[in-house]
């Protein structure tokens, strides 16, 4: 599973409340030692190697007191450490990972949840169905309960399912790249295709909203509707627009459409890219009303034309 991230480079941060335990976790995973009082004016930041399944992985962990957004943005998987026997360090759980959201502007990072002070169950104060049912509201995969002086195993396996995700999560992120270029690509040589086919069929490439300098489909939704003149077309006739019709793009677009508009980046005229960009607000419109999954299609048939 590593072989697949670059250089299995990992970048781990521990966050939580003061004094819940989030050095002695650390060092516990680095040295197997427990040690009882740690000096908490600084980030720590360590570099570590081990070998996760069968494989070696380079880890950077910063134990931090601060949510310093540099660290937020460095970090690709966050370790949230809360006390078993101090509620108040679980509060703020959905506050961190909203900031973390905030921060890095996506949920593109990988998250566990650590209960520590486990060796202190006859003083827990946190409830653990109610943890368990946070986490699972807040869509995080792993909620460990562990000491820091406890056994080693439930530390080393909260860091290294960390490392999973983190894992995982690049995995997922490199397979959805692909597949976006992949349909990028597509279009691209399609709508190649389609002006040498106008070309030498001297036909102009005309549109149905041809005659304003918006893109098609993309200006007024007006052009997108009629999808008996896209099928009566004479420049839609054959078996290449029909395979370029029903390669999977809206579905692996970006959010931001405005990725819908890299495909003219062959185009010189900066002023129509413009406008097309200006209209980026009506896309999105259309691709909300009722019927979307038309409009889309019939956007995407306005645009091979
Ligand atoms: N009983 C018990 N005590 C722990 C455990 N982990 C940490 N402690 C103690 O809790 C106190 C705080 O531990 P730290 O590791 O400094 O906590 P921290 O979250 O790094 O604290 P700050 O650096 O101030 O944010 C120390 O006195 C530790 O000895 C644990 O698993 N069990």
């Amino acid at each position: 599973m590593f072989r697949s991230t670059s250089a299995n480079h990992i970048r781990l941060m521990v966050i939580g409340e003061e004094g819940v335990g989030k050095s002695a976790l650390v060092v516990k995973y680095l040295t197997g030692r427990f040690i009882w009082e740690y000096q908490s004016d600084f980030d720590w930041k360590y570099a570590y190697q081990t070998n996760i399944d069968g494989e070696q992985v380079h880890m950077e962990i910063i134990d931090s007191l601060n949510m310093d957004e540099s660290h937020i943005r460095w970090a690709e998987g966050f370790m949230f450490v809360y006390d078993i026997t101090n509620p108040e360090s679980v509060q703020k759980i959905e506050q961190f990972q909203k900031r973390l959201e905030s921060v890095r502007s996506s949920r593109n990072f990988s998250m566990v949840v650590v209960g520590n002070k486990a060796d202190l169950e006859h003083c827990r104060e946190v409830n653990r169905e109610k943890i368990e049912c946070l986490v699972s509201r807040l869509s995080i995969l792993c909620h460990v309960d562990c000491s820091a002086c406890g056994p080693e195993m439930s530390v080393r396996f909260a860091f290294d399912e960390l490392c999973r995700e983190v894992a995982h999560l690049r995995m997922r992120s490199a397979q959805k790249r692909e597949r976006r270029r992949s349909s990028l690509s597509q279009v691209r040589q399609g709508l190649k295709m389609l002006v040498q086919t106008g070309k030498t069929k001297n036909h102009p490439i005309s549109t149905p909203n041809s005659g304003n300098n918006s893109p098609v489909g993309v200006s007024n939704g007006k052009s997108t509707s009629n999808n008996n003149s896209r099928r009566g077309s004479r420049f839609v006739p054959s078996s290449p627009y029909s395979s370029l019709m029903s390669a999977p793009i809206l579905n692996d677009l970006p959010e931001e459409s405005n990725c819908f508009f890299d495909i003219f980046s062959d185009d010189s005229d900066k002023k129509s890219r413009k406008s097309r960009e200006s209209s980026t607000d009506s896309f999105e419109e259309m691709a909300k009303r009722p019927s979307s999954h038309h409009h889309q299609k019939n956007m995407i048939g306005a645009l091979v034309l």
